[in-house]
Parts: C-alpha cells; structure tokens; sequence
C-alpha cells in the first residue's frame, strides 16, 4: 500500500529546541526517518514524508485547515491511499482527518501495534500483543465517546436493560481484556518455572537491550553462531530468544536477544512486554547496544535508559550492571572511528565494536567475563567413589551449603563457586559431570 508520513512539529517543541540546543532533543529529520522505518517495517510504500509545523494544535484536526487542503492534493497527486501521523491523534481526529482525506490514517502508537501484530510468534507474543491492542482501543473508546454518554445521562452503575452502547462495547473489550490477561498469567508462569529451572543451571544471565535497530540480533549472532532474523527493519526481534554459550574463559553463560525499544513507547505497550523483559531485570549483566553511526544515538540512548527505569532498573544498579556497546564503529568516517574508539578506551563501562565485522567483540567478551568472575553461581554435584579425592579442593575452593553422603557411597554436594573455579572444577570431573539437563534452550 502506498503510503504518506506526516511528522507534525508542534510550536512549543521548536522554542524547546532552540532552548536546550545542546540537549540530545532529536532532530525532526530523525524523527522523520525514523517513522518512515516504521512504515517499511509493514511494507509500506512510503510515496512522500513531510515534516509539518503546526503553530496551534486543533483539538479537532490537529493540522490546520491550510495544511489540510496542501495534504489533500498531495494525496491525490501520489494516489496514496493511507496517512501515517507521528503523533497521538485523538479518535476525533483521526476520524476527522479520515474524512476529509478519504484516506486511512493511523496515528504512531498505531503503527507500532500494527508491527507488533505482524511479528508476534509465540504465544506469549501474540497475547501481549493483542492485550496492548484492546487496552489502545479501550483508550480510545472512553475518551471519544464521554461526551454523548454525559448527554444520555447515566444508565445507573449496574447497567443492565438502559445501558447504553458505548458501555456495552466497553464492558466487552474489559472482558476480554481480562480473558487475555489471565491466559498470559497462564503462559508467563510456566516460562517461570522454565526460568526458575534454568536458574538451577549455574550460567549467569547476560542480556541485550537497545533502541530498535541498534544491531542487538547482529552482535547475538555474532556472539553465538546463531542464525536469528537481523535486518534492517525496525522491530526484527519481537521474541526473546536465548542461546547458551561460552565466555574466553571457560564460562558458560546465557545470552538474551530481546524486542527493542523505541522513543515515545505507549505506556501500555511497555506494560504488555512486561513479561518478556523480565528477562532484563533479572539479567546478571546487561549489554546496551547504541548504533554509533546514527546520529540521533544520544537521544535513543536516553529513551532506552528511560525504559529500563521504568522497568525498574535505576540508575545506580544501571552502572553496576551495563555495560554500553558503542556499536556500528565500522560505519564511521577513519577519523571519528579513532575518536570514538578512544573515547571508549578512557571509559570503563563502554566498549566500541562492529557487529558485522567483529572488531572489539572479543575485547567486549572479556570484559563480559571479567564483570561476571564475581558472580557466584549455585549448583549441585555429586561426586563418586572414586571421585572422593576432589572432595578437599571442593571444601577448600567453593562454599559448601549442604551435603549429603549417600549410601552407595557417593556424595551430593550444594554449592556456590566463582566461574573461573566452576570451569576448573569442570575440568577436574572431566567431561562425563554435566549433571544439568539442558532442555530449555529454544
Ligand atoms: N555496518 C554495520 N551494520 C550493522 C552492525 N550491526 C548491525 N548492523 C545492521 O543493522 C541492521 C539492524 O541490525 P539488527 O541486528 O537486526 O538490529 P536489532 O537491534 O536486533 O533490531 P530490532 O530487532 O529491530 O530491534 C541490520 O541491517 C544489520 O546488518 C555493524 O556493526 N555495522
Ligand atoms: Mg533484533
């Protein structure tokens, strides 16, 4: 379908902007390219994308009636047939704007559920998805129709016979919301008992997040040798995928590939991925993947912190726990390649690579491997008979929090221990002591 992107400037952003110059504020341009992304994300045939200032915003049309007409034409002369607004637009609005078009428009919130629903795969997927979907819509429902149930007059709160329509619908969509909700509770407890399980396989958790399109599934594969989908199209990864691994030092540790995240991310949105993200919060490390050849980088990189801390991770965990990757360095001019690559070098939360050559990425796994030496992870071994001689370096090198001596003669140890001692004690049993099964890999 061919389509037009409309990126509404309203007034007050403009005199914001030239208020706090030096702010990462993104560009309109930015904003502009990036909506056009969006579009392509749904094969969309993007015929025109405009940057339109609104000097005061209608509370009906948003636009003027000025640009209304120019948009009109516009949409005649590139038989387009569907108007992309990146921006809220109120029901009114839209339906306004549709009229006077005769034109499909979708507002941005729109657009991305729109993405969503065409990646979904999963189950989990699919249900957060369509749960975002009916909450937007229930949004919607409320606010454009409170006027005309204020002119009805209420219908008394038990409803029943005098309900009216709007009420009807509303009281569906809850229902259904809640229908959803209790399957996802459904499908999210059972990926916790998965977890749960996996947590019982002593591999510490490293995560990957980052702005949509920052390289997340490139530098996965090229981290793991897995074969997951990474494109240039904004949203490739809606699915977590997880991928077990092994670190310079011998560690073994699961990687995270998750959904990105994008600017202005509909609260409801967030809330819906709650469950997929929870992967994050519970991660022992977090990699922030940031596109360094983008120019609006800054400004992405800001959005996603913001997520993370709406998420939950704040701030002073945030430093003990990210590491940045300043990714895409192969993109950059010789000069600022240099300048960013010492840049990185002076800071030590920050590491600069290229996924797609592998420049820096095994500079970035050993400091993966340094930042989890601290983590401890527990597990269970059984040594035996004649593996009873090791019993002394266990005591004398991990923790020992509960023992049992069996009547065969072998003996079930709990214990903590660091990587480095866990890949020496894995060396000291030989191969034939992976006891963990190792079944939830997907
Ligand atoms: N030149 C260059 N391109 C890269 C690099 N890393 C990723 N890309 C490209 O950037 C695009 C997006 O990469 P993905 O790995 O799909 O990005 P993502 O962060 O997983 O994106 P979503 O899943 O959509 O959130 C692809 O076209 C990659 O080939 C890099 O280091 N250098
Ligand atoms: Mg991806």
């Amino acid at each position: 379908m061919r389509a037009v992107v409309l990126v509404p400037q309203l007034k007050q952003q403009r005199d914001h902007r030239e208020a706090t110059a030096t702010a990462p504020l993104r560009s309109m341009e930015a904003k502009l390219e990036e909506a056009k992304g969006l579009a392509l994300a749904i094969d969309l045939t993007v015929t025109q994308g405009l940057i339109v200032p609104v000097s005061q915003p209608r509370p009906a049309t948003l636009f003027g009636t000025g640009k209304i007409e120019e948009i009109g034409h516009l949409l005649d002369e590139t038989d387009a047939g569907l108007v992309i607004v990146d921006h809220p637009l109120t029901p009114v609005q839209q339906r306004n704007l549709e009229k006077q078009w005769n034109s499909k428009v979708i507002d941005r919130t729109g657009l991305i559920l729109e993405i969503f629903g065409r990646r979904a795969s999963t189950k989990e997927g699919t249900l957060q998805v369509d749960l975002a979907h009916l909450n937007y819509q229930k949004g919607r429902l409320v606010r454009s129709w409170t006027h005309l149930e204020r002119q009805r007059g209420g219908a008394g709160f038990m409803g029943g016979p005098g309900e009216t329509q709007i009420e009807a619908d509303r009281r569906l969509l809850q229902d259904r919301i809640v229908r959803l909700e209790r399957e996802l509770e459904q499908v999210v407890r059972t990926r916790q008992l998965h977890r749960a399980k996996r947590r019982k396989v002593p591999h510490p958790i490293v995560a990957l997040v980052g702005y949509t399109n920052a390289g997340k599934s490139t530098l996965f594969n090229r981290i793991t040798g897995a074969g997951v989908l990474a494109e240039d199209m904004l949203f490739a990864t809606l699915d977590p995928t997880l991928r077990r691994m092994k670190l310079p030092h011998g560690r073994t540790v699961i990687l995270s590939d998750t959904v990105g995240f994008i600017s202005d991310l509909p609260t409801h949105l967030v809330a819906a991925f709650r469950a997929t993200l929870e992967e994050v919060l519970e991660a022992d490390l977090v990699l922030h993947v940031r596109d360094m050849s983008d120019p609006d980088n800054a400004a992405q990189a800001g959005d996603v912190m913001r997520i993370l801390g709406d998420l939950g991770i704040d701030e002073k965990v945030a430093e003990e726990r990210i590491i940045e990757v300043w990714n895409k360095v192969d993109r950059l001019e010789p000069e600022a390649h240099d300048a960013i690559m010492q840049k990185a070098e002076g800071r030590a939360n920050v590491r600069a690579v290229s996924a797609l050559t592998g420049e820096g990425v095994d500079a970035l796994m050993d400091d993966v491997s340094v930042r989890l030496s601290g983590v401890l992870t527990e597990t269970t071994i059984v040594l035996s008979v004649d593996q009873l001689p090791l019993l002394s370096w266990v005591y004398d090198n991990a923790i020992v929090d509960g023992r049992e001596d069996r009547e065969d003669g072998s003996v079930a140890l709990d214990i903590r221990l660091s990587g480095e001692q866990g890949a020496a004690l894995e060396r000291k049993l030989g191969l034939g002591a992976k006891t963990q099964s190792e079944d939830w890999e997907r």
